[in-house]
């Protein structure tokens, strides 16, 4: 959907006071007085039958039928407005879809202590109730997949490692070696029209295991090694991690009965879910053979392996699992992401070059970061699940109803960003004279990682990541694209599917 055509829609919702944008009919509070509100069931949305709900609309012929899952958000909007119920599917709980700042402001920042985000219920049922639990944790899952206490309980352990910015910087030069080797990866599959002959999301999938083993296991996993037998742990790693997100998109995502039957997907994804807790341990044993030999390390020199070791093994394991889960395929992603829109944009791609090679600063990488976040992120929207009672839209939404927000949607808006559809990094540097400063957008137009305490824990670890991989890439390759835009399916994150026509013009080559 077109911008103009959103703005149409918004338009009688939203006033300005001082250029600054305000939604007139929100408000929120602990004890919402429900009288003078709408009630829950008159929030616009499709029709829904017993235990299908809306399914009817989603299949080929019906209302929200697309066959580009990207387009389905917009649909919505479209056709129900800011605020749109989706009843139950099967054993699914109601979701909300909400295309308002406002909204989001509201109820991100006035949720109880402990935020509850649904989403991977299989890999929750699995750590639930088919893992062994082998000692006193048994109700620990996981960040991914707690809630309440005990999501409390761990989140506010490993806080102080993960979010600590000097731990993170100790990988500085592990990330940096990994991006190298990856150059050199690429440059020898390069065909004599400098196109990679090997897949592209593969090679980059493998390259953010590789990252992220550093940081989760203490050691290089050798994902790049020629060499490594098909039965080995680490091309079993490789493997599980990218079926796991195949299989719980299968399952969460989409229409599934594996809540009342044993599907075949729901088989094949808890023999995953347990081969990938046994591949975590095989690879966190391997690392402490390792970090045995150095006992008396001060504990600034310590790495986040480590400093999870000294809390508790459990909580090691754990972490080292959920690092895998989330930071894999979102960060391969957010590449694609950026190279594409470097290919589409060679003169902004010339302008980072520039500042790259002069290692003076990293105000426009950022800058380029940031507006690809806002033009094609990785994750569409933030979901929670409501903790107590709220007026959203002058609707009385009840508690335990899970509502996302369409972050995605917000910021291709003209009313949040000008000139939406355009790469525009240079707008995260004006200043607050120029119309297109990002400031004049709601602060929640956008939330890439998520909002406060449930917030991404991985969000500095991804960011060095990122930045790493696209200096050396800036360094080494002029990237172009041929033929038409990348195809993106959308379900728990926004996944590039091929074919990947980028082209890989090496600049040190005479
Ligand atoms: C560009 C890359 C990434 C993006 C865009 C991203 C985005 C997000 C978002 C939107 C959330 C939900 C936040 C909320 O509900 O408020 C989240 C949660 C999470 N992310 Fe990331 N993420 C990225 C990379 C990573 C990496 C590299 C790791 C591994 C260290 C990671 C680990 C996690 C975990 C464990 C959670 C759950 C946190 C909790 O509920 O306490 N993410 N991420």
């Amino acid at each position: 959907m077109n911008a103009p055509k959103l703005r149409s829609i918004l338009n009688p919702i939203w006033i300005r006071i001082k250029g600054v944008r305000y939604q007139a009919t929100v408000s929120t509070s602990e004890n919402v007085d429900v009288t003078n509100l709408k009630p829950f069931h008159e929030i616009p949305g499709p029709s829904s039958l017993p235990l299908i709900g809306p399914l009817l609309h989603f299949i080929p012929g019906g209302s929200l039928y697309t066959p580009d899952t990207k387009d389905f958000s917009a649909k919505l909007f479209k056709l129900y407005g800011p605020i749109v119920k989706l009843d139950p599917l099967f054993a699914r709980n109601t979701l909300l879809m909400v295309y308002d700042p406002e909204s989001a402001a509201n109820v991100l920042r006035s949720e109880n202590r402990i935020p509850y985000r649904g989403g991977f219920n299989s890999l929750a049922y699995y750590r639930k109730h088919i893992k062994k639990h082998e000692n006193n944790h048994k109700k620990l899952t996981g960040l991914i997949t707690d809630q309440g206490e005990e999501w409390w309980d761990l989140r506010s352990t490993v806080n102080p490692v993960l979010l600590q910015p000097k731990t993170i910087k100790l990988y500085s030069a592990a990330i940096d070696e990994v991006a190298q080797e990856m150059m050199n990866r690429m440059k020898s599959k390069l065909d004599e029209n400098n196109r990679l002959q090997a897949k592209f999301d593969d090679e980059m999938n493998l390259w953010a295991l590789e990252s992220i083993g550093v940081v989760a296991f203490g050691i290089r996993l050798n994902c790049f090694d020629p060499n490594l037998a098909e039965n080995s742990p680490e091309k079993k790693l490789i493997e599980c991690v990218h079926q796991i997100f195949n299989l719980s998109n299968q399952l969460d995502f989409q229409p599934s009965l594996w809540h009342i039957f044993s599907t075949p997907t729901y088989k094949k994804a808890m023999k995953m879910f347990q081969l990938q807790e046994d591949l975590s341990k095989y690879f966190i044993n391997k690392a402490m053979r390792n970090i045995n030999k150095n006992e008396n390390k001060p504990d600034e020199q310590k790495g986040v392996l480590e400093k999870l070791l000294d809390i508790n093994e459990e909580y090691a394991y754990i972490m080292a699992t959920d690092m895998l889960v989330a930071g894999v395929d979102t960060v391969a992603n957010s590449i694609a992401a950026t190279l594409y829109l470097f290919a589409k944009n060679p003169e902004k791609q010339e302008k980072l070059r520039e500042e790259v090679m002069s290692k003076e600063s990293k105000r426009y990488l950022k800058a380029c970061i940031k507006e690809t976040m806002r033009m094609m992120p990785v994750v569409s929207g933030n979901l929670r699940r409501t903790t107590k009672e709220y007026n959203i839209l002058g609707y009385h939404v009840p508690k335990g109803i899970d509502v996302a927000f369409a972050h995605q949607d917000l910021s291709s808006m003209e009313e949040h960003y000008p000139r939406p559809t355009e790469f525009i990094p240079e707008r995260w540097l004006a200043d607050k004279n120029d119309p297109l400063y990002y400031g004049k957008a709601h602060p929640f137009v956008m939330a890439p990682f998520g909002f406060g305490v449930r917030s991404c824990i991985g969000r500095r670890i991804a960011e060095l990541e990122i930045e790493t991989f696209l200096t050396k890439i800036l360094e080494n390759f002029r990237v172009e694209w041929y033929g038409p835009p990348p195809k993106i399916i959308q379900t728990s994150i926004n996944y590039f599917t091929g074919p990947f026509n980028f082209v890989f013009n090496d600049i040190k080559k005479k």
